[in-house]
């Protein structure tokens, strides 16, 4: 027999996870600790280069996507620096459960009419926020019943509208829920030589996480450099 039936078995699961439904390239900037953020929230970590080197992932692929707690805290554009004019510009994507994102957020309302936005959101969001936001020209998803988004759900509605590649730029509570559904397929992290601590800062990946190294998601290395003392670092989940 040409695979034992556990092997069959794992074959079988990872092709459903990966069957019409986009891939997810998580990106971040971590200290050695693996902390994205201190506990008072500051995030100031990637070089200039590293900011060029993800402005350049960002216009090669199809959205960009990033949690509610994020835009709150950094209010970013999402937008290419650097490279143009595109052919095409990244969808900007936000999770948002229950439409908390203020109406007037720079990724709604900055360069609006070269980058689509849009909002995946549950049956929990406010009608008129829901309103407000269409008014603006978001795209209102609603992906789930729950507190959270339903993210596999999410991400095979993105493919069927032809997103097939997505940059998550997190932060580590989004990445655990794409994580726990074994929906990361590529990590990028920027390490930044600090070591910052804090039970309260955030890390890479946030959430309940796995109880075993074993339960764990493993990925394999791809690349592994180093400019002056920071740590350039990708790996695969293939
Ligand atoms: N250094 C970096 O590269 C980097 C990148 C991004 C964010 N950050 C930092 O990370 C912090 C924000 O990260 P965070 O973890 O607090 O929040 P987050 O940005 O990951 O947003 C999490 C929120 O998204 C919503 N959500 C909806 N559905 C969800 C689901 N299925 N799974 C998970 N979340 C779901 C929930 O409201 C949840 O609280 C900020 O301080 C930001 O500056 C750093
Ligand atoms: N790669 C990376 N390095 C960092 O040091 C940092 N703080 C972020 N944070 C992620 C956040 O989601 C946005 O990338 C930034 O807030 C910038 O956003 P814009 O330039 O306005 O699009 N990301």
């Amino acid at each position: 027999m040409l695979f034992s039936n556990k092997t069959l078995g794992v074959l079988v699961k990872i092709i459903l996870r990966k069957m019409n439904r986009c891939e997810f390239i998580y990106n971040a900037a971590m200290t050695i600790d693996g902390k994205i953020a201190t506990r008072e929230g500051d995030s100031q970590l990637s070089d200039e280069l590293d900011w060029k080197e993800v402005h350049a992932i960002r216009r090669d692929v199809d959205a960009i996507m990033v949690g509610i707690t994020t835009v709150q805290q950094d209010d970013p554009k999402l937008t290419v620096k650097f490279y143009g004019p595109l052919k095409k510009y990244p969808t900007r994507i936000i999770i948002d459960s229950r439409g908390k994102i203020p109406i007037n957020a720079r990724v709604i309302n900055f360069e609006k009419d070269k980058y689509p936005t849009l909002i995946a959101t549950t049956t929990h969001i406010d009608p008129k926020k829901k309103e407000q936001l269409i008014q603006k020209g978001v795209t209102v998803i609603e992906a789930g019943i729950n507190q959270h988004v339903d993210l596999l759900l999410l991400a095979k509605k993105l493919w069927e509208l032809g997103i097939k590649k997505v940059l998550l730029e997190g932060g580590g509570t989004l990445a655990w829920g794409l994580l726990e559904q074994d929906l990361i397929d590529e990590i990028r992290l920027f390490v930044a030589p600090f070591l910052t601590g804090g039970k309260k800062a955030t890390s890479l990946i946030m959430g309940e996480g796995f109880p075993k190294i074993l339960s764990s998601r493993k990925f394999n290395l791809v690349d592994l450099k180093s400019r002056n003392s920071n740590v350039i670092v990708k790996y695969s989940r293939k």
